[in-house]
C-alpha cells in the first residue's frame, strides 16, 4: 500500500463556491473507488460535524486516500484534501493547498463563477497548482456549460475547453474526473532517502488516540515507533500509529514521499502541534524546515459571559474542550462590571464566532451573553508605544492616544447588474473605497477596500438583502490604516456600562450612540427614580434618553393584609433579579444587554 511509486500518486483538493457541489463530488469519488461500502456511506462523509452538516458548510480540512485502477491499467493512489468553503477559513484552505499538487475547480454550470471561486482559485494558482475545471450540475435544465466555460476563461484566465462535464448528483461522468486526475495532474516530487521532512497540515484531539496529526510527507519516511522531532519547538515524540484515512483510519507501516496520512504519539494537546511545522527524524534530522505557512490570527473578538454566574467553571471547561480541536480559536479570562466573570474570545471571522457560540449552547448546554464583536485596533500612544486593543473597554484615555489604526479588508463582490446600484451604495455607506469594477456578461465584479469593523456587524446580511441573495462575497485581510476612531461609552445614571461600550468612526458615532440609547430606553424597565441613559465620547455626551420614574410600590396593592400574596410577589421579584445587573442603583435586565448588543449598530 505504501510502496506506490511517486508517479502513481496524485494529491489534490477540490475548490468550489459554497453549494456548487464539492461534498457531493467527493462522496461520489469515494463511492466510485470503493473506499467505503454502501452501508458505510452516510449521506455526506466528509462534512462530519453536526453543525457543518446542518449549515451545509465544510470547516475542518479532511483527507481521504482512494485507490483507482485507471484506463492505463495501473493502480493509482489518489489523496483528496477537502477544503473549507467559507471566507472565514481561507487560512485553512491555503494550508490544504500547500499539501497538494493540483486542484479540481468545481463550478456549478447553472450558476457560473462566484466571488469565492475566484478567491480559492487564485490561492491554488499561487500554490502552483495544476487546475482541472469541472462543470457540475449539468443535469439541471438551467445548466449553461458553454457560457460558464467562457466565463472561466474570461474571468479566471484558465483554459476551459476540456473542462470535465459532470453531474455529481446523478454520478454522470465521475470516471472522467478520475481519469483527469491521473492524466492531467502532476505526481508529487520527493526523495525517500533524504532526511525526513513532513508538513504538519492539521491536528485535532481524539478521545482515544490523543492528538491526531495530519501530515504530508515531502522527503524520507514516517514509520511506526520512530522518534520524531517538531522543528519549531524541538519537542520529541515516539510515533505510536502511522496511518491513512480511507476515510476510516487505517494503520499502515509507513508513509513515504508524496503521501498523506496521520500520525499519533500520545500527545496531550493540539497547542503543541503547530500547523505548518516540519516534522523530522530525531536521530537524522533535516537541516532546513519546509516553508511553513503563516499562523492563523483571530481577527474578531467578543466577550462571552454565562447568563447564570454559577456556570462560569462550566464555560471555562467547555472552551478548553473546543480549543482542543480548534487551534485558531483563542480565549482568555476577562471581567466586566456589567456582566461579571467571563472570557474574551478571538475568532477567524463572524461565522467562526457563530459556530463556537452555537456549539457552546448546543453541545455544552450553556446560556451565554456575547458582547458586540470588535476587531483588533492598533493604538499608538503619545509615548511611542503601540498595543493591540481587543476590547473597547480597555481603550486608554484619549489624551494619551496619538493615533489609532484599524484593519482593512479587500473584498470582491459579484452581483447581477440589476442590484449593482444598491450594493455600491451599501459599500460607500460602510466607508468602502472602490478599487475595481468590471463586467462579465450581465454580472458585475466590484473590488473594494473596506474597514473590517464595518463588515463584522451585519455587512453580509445586508449585502444578501439588498441583492435578494444574488451577491457573492469574499474577502481577505489587507492593511492597517490610521482612522478617526472614537470610543463611545454608554452611561446609565452617569455610571459607564463597560459591556456596552464600542468603537466607531467619528462620523458614525452619534448615529450609533443615539440608536443604542433609544433601544435601551425601551428595554430598561421603569424604576422608582428617573434614569438617564447617555452615550458619550470621553466626557462629551452625544446622545441622551430619559426613563421617567415609577411612582408606585409594587407591593402597594397588597396592603389589604394578604401576607402570602405579598411574599409571593417579592419572591417573584427576587427570581427576576437574578436576571438583572445592578448599576449604581439601576437594575438592567439581561435581556436589555442581549437586545442592545444584537442590534446592527
Ligand atoms: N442537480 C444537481 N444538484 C447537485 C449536483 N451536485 C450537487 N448538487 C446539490 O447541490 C447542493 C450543494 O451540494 P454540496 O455538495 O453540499 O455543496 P458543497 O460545495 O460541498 O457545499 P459546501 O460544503 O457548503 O462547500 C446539494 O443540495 C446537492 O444535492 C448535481 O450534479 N446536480
Amino acid at each position: 500500500m505504501t510502496d506506490t511509486p511517486l508517479e502513481r500518486i496524485r494529491n489534490f483538493s477540490i475548490i468550489a463556491h459554497i453549494d456548487h457541489g464539492k461534498s457531493t463530488l467527493a462522496d461520489r469519488l469515494i463511492q466510485a473507488t470503493g473506499a467505503l461500502s454502501a452501508r458505510e456511506m452516510t449521506e455526506q462523509v466528509l462534512d462530519n460535524m453536526d453543525i457543518e452538516r446542518e449549515r451545509g458548510i465544510t470547516i475542518k480540512a479532511q483527507t481521504v486516500r482512494l485507490s483507482y485502477r485507471a484506463k492505463d491499467g495501473e493502480l493509482y493512489e489518489l489523496n483528496l484534501m477537502d477544503t473549507p468553503g467559507h471566507v472565514d477559513f481561507a487560512y485553512e484552505v491555503s494550508r490544504s493547498l500547500a499539501a497538494c499538487e493540483g486542484s479540481l475547480l468545481v463550478v456549478d454550470a447553472s450558476q457560473g463563477v462566484e466571488a469565492q471561486t475566484l478567491a480559492n482559485v487564485y490561492q491554488a494558482i499561487d500554490a502552483n497548482h495544476e487546475i482541472v475545471p469541472i462543470l457540475n450540475k449539468i443535469d439541471l435544465p438551467a445548466a449553461e456549460p458553454d457560457r460558464v466555460k467562457q466565463q472561466i476563461e474570461d474571468v479566471i484566465g484558465l483554459d476551459a475547453s476540456d473542462a470535465v462535464m459532470i453531474s455529481a448528483k446523478t454520478g454522470l461522468n465521475i470516471e472522467g474526473v478520475l481519469e483527469a486526475l491521473v492524466t492531467r495532474l502532476p505526481p508529487p516530487k520527493g526523495d525517500a532517502n533524504a532526511p525526513l521532512k513532513a508538513l504538519l497540515v492539521d491536528s485535532w484531539y481524539d478521545q482515544y488516540l490523543g492528538v491526531v496529526i495530519l501530515v504530508r510527507v515531502k522527503d524520507g519516511r514516517l514509520r511506526k515507533g520512530q522518534r520524531v522531532r517538531m522543528m519549531s519547538t524541538g519537542a520529541v515524540h515516539n510515533l505510536e500509529q502511522v496511518g491513512v484515512f480511507t476515510p476510516k483510519m487505517i494503520p499502515v507501516d509507513d508513509l513515504g514521499p508524496g503521501e498523506m496520512g496521520y500520525i499519533t504519539a500520545a500527545i496531550k494537546t493540539v497547542a503543541d502541534c503547530n500547523v505548518g511545522d516540519t516534522i523530522t527524524d530525531d536521530r537524522a534530522p533535516a537541516t532546513e524546515p519546509l516553508p511553513g505557512f503563516k499562523p492563523s490570527v483571530p481577527v474578531v473578538w467578543c466577550g462571552l459571559y454565562p447568563v447564570d454566574a454559577d456556570d462560569f467553571e462550566k464555560l471555562r471547561e467547555s472552551l478548553a474542550k473546543l480549543r482542543l480541536n480548534d487551534a485558531s480559536f483563542h480565549y482568555e479570562p476577562e471581567t466586566s462590571a456589567a456582566l461579571g466573570f467571563g472570557f474574551r474570545c478571538g475568532f477567524l471571522g463572524l461565522l467562526h464566532l457563530e459556530i463556537i457560540q452555537e456549539r457552546l449552547s448546543r453541545e455544552f448546554d450553556l446560556d451565554l451573553i456575547a458582547t458586540a464583536p470588535s476587531v483588533v485596533y492598533r493604538v499608538h500612544r503619545t509615548n511611542g508605544e503601540m498595543h493591540e486593543l481587543h476590547n473597547p473597554a480597555d481603550m486608554p484615555d484619549p489624551s494619551v492616544i496619538d493615533h489609532i489604526e484599524e484593519p482593512w479588508i479587500k473584498a470582491t463582490i459579484m452581483v447581477p447588474d440589476d442590484y449593482l446600484g444598491s450594493v455600491l451604495t451599501l459599500c460607500s455607506e460602510r466607508r468602502g473605497q472602490q478599487t475595481d469594477l468590471t463586467y462579465v456578461g450581465n454580472r458585475a465584479m466590484a473590488v473594494y477596500r473596506l474597514p473590517l469593523n464595518e463588515v463584522v456587524f451585519d455587512f453580509y446580511d445586508r449585502l444578501k438583502s439588498v441583492s435578494r441573495g444574488y451577491a457573492s462575497f469574499d474577502y481577505h485581510m489587507d492593511t492597517y490604516a490610521e482612522s478617526d476612531l472614537v470610543k463611545i461609552s454608554i452611561l446609565v445614571n452617569a455610571d459607564p456600562v463597560d459591556a456596552l461600550s464600542f468603537i466607531a468612526h467619528r462620523a458614525q458615532a452619534e448615529k450609533r450612540g443615539r440608536a443604542i440609547c433609544e433601544k435601551l430606553k425601551d428595554l430598561i424597565p421603569r424604576q422608582l427614580f428617573k434614569i438617564a441613559i447617555q452615550a458619550a465620547i470621553g466626557g462629551r455626551v452625544i446622545a441622551r434618553e430619559t426613563i421617567g420614574a415609577l411612582s408606585k410600590d409594587v407591593t402597594a396593592k397588597c396592603y389589604g393584609g394578604d401576607i402570602t400574596r405579598k411574599r409571593k410577589l417579592l419572591e417573584k421579584q427576587k427570581e427576576g433579579k437574578k436576571r438583572m445587573r445592578q448599576f449604581g442603583k439601576v437594575e438592567i435586565p439581561q435581556s436589555a444587554f442581549l437586545a442592545a448588543l444584537k442590534m446592527d449598530a
